[in-house]
Formats: structure tokens, C-alpha cells, sequence
């Protein structure tokens, strides 16, 4: 079986000449589809610059890079933004919600995107999801009123508007209290056993790492597995 996300070799560097920095140093990873895995390492070891690789959001300096086994090293920008828009679903730590749209309106934001507009359907599923994520009775509220935890629940249904089989979460419960951020995890835990979805959450917070099936470390350019947990 085909990995999900296969990098290989990956290298990446910022700057040049004595300025060049070499973050990434031949990283290797795979991540299979449903799985549910913890991106750590030190301030600065590469975690942020990992995930918007596999974000396709910027390019590697070498190595190689498939998804859904398509070679996203070689694809044009073009063929990037569609895969990007199809395929892969955002959660930052600084949600970016839209703040003068509703909750409903950030939601299906990304599909009026890609079709060019907003239908109908799009309306529904923006509806389904933020129901899902207990936000029924926000849903025309406009982002600036909700609480941070409340936006990271709409910014959780945004990235799971085109229905993504890779959702790449940044810190994305570095701004909230323990309780918000548990309860956005236990909601991304609840969409991994459902949906299959596979997420990969970088994060500095041992708790939010012991929830994920999977650590994966990154440590001097190269990504330390951790042990699976059953
Ligand atoms: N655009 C850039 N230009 C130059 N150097 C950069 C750039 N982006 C990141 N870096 C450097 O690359 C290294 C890795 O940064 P990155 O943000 O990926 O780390 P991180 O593990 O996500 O850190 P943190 O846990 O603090 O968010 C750092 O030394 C950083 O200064």
C-alpha cells in the first residue's frame, strides 16, 4: 500500500551564501491515511517549514515529495494551488478567520474558491460542519464575536470544507486555554475515527502530543519517529 504522504531526502534551505540556513536535512516521512500524528521538536528545528512543504504552500530545496502518489517536487504552480484546494485542509494557530464574514461565510469560504463561487451545497455542508463542531447557534455570527476557541472550531470546519484527506494543523491550540484546547482536539480526535481524515498537528504541549496516536519528532533536519500507540 502507497503511503499517503511519501518525503523523501527532503532538504531545505533558507538564505545563501553565509547567510544560508539549513533547516531540513534529508527528512524522511511517511503518513498513511487515518492517521492521527503529533509533529514535535525544539523552537526553530523545522516544524513550521516541514508543514508548509507538505502544505505545498513552498517548494523544497531537493528531495522528494508525493501525495496521493502524484509528485508534487515537479507539478506547476497551477496544478499545485488545485491539489492544494482539493486535497489539503489548514488550521493555524492564529485561525485567520475573516473577520468581517460570518462563522457560516469563513466555512465555506474555501469551496466558493474552488468552484468559483458559492452554491447551494456548499451553504449545506458549511451548515453540517459547523453543527458537528457545536457551533449551530453561531453560524451567523461574525468571527470577531466569537471566543478563541470558537474560532478554532470554525477554522477546523473551514479546513474540512472540500473534504481534505491531509489536514496540516500548526500550533493550533498554542492561543487557546486547556480546556478549549481540549475540547478542539477531542473534536479532531472524534473527525481522525470517523472521517479517516489524516492530521498532523505540530505542537510545543506534551498533553496535545500524547493524544495523537503518533509523535513524530523533528531533530537536526530529520524527523525521530515515535512509537505507534494502539
Ligand atoms: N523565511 C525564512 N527565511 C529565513 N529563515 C527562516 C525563514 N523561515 C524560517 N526560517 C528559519 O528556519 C528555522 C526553522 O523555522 P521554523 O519556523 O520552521 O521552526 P519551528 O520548529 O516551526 O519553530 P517554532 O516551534 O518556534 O514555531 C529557524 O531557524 C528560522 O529562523
Amino acid at each position: 500500500m502507497t503511503a499517503l504522504v511519501e518525503v523523501r531526502n527532503l532538504v531545505k534551505t533558507y538564505g545563501e551564501g553565509e547567510a544560508e540556513t539549513r533547516v531540513l536535512k534529508g527528512l524522511d516521512l511517511d503518513l498513511e491515511t487515518g492517521e492521527l500524528a503529533a509533529l514535535l521538536g525544539p523552537s526553530g528545528s523545522g516544524k513550521s517549514t516541514l508543514l508548509t512543504i507538505l502544505g505545498t504552500l513552498m517548494r523544497p530545496t531537493s528531495g522528494s515529495h508525493r501525495m496521493l502518489g502524484e509528485d508534487l517536487t515537479t507539478a506547476s504552480d497551477r496544478d499545485l494551488t488545485e491539489f492544494r484546494n482539493r486535497h489539503i485542509g489548514f488550521v493555524f494557530q492564529f485561525h485567520h478567520l475573516l473577520p468581517d464574514f460570518t462563522a457560516l461565510e469563513n466555512v465555506i469560504f474555501p469551496a466558493a474558491v474552488e468552484a468559483g463561487r458559492e452554491t447551494r451545497e456548499a451553504r449545506e455542508r458549511g451548515r453540517e460542519l459547523l453543527v458537528r463542531v457545536g457551533l449551530e447557534h453561531r453560524m451567523d455570527y461574525l468571527a470577531t464575536k466569537l471566543s478563541g476557541g470558537q474560532k478554532q472550531r470554525v477554522a477546523i470546519a473551514r479546513a474540512l470544507m472540500n473534504q481534505p484527506e491531509l489536514v496540516l494543523a500548526d500550533e493550533p491550540t498554542g492561543n487557546l486555554d486547556r480546556e478549549s484546547a481540549m475540547q478542539v482536539m477531542d473534536l479532531i480526535g472524534e473527525i481522525n475515527g470517523r472521517e479517516k481524515t489524516t492530521f498532523l498537528i505540530s505542537t510545543h504541549d506534551e498533553k496535545i502530543a500524547e493524544i495523537c496516536r503518533r509523535q513524530i519528532c523533528v531533530v537536526d533536519g530529520r524527523a525521530e519517529m515515535g512509537r505507534e500507540r494502539a
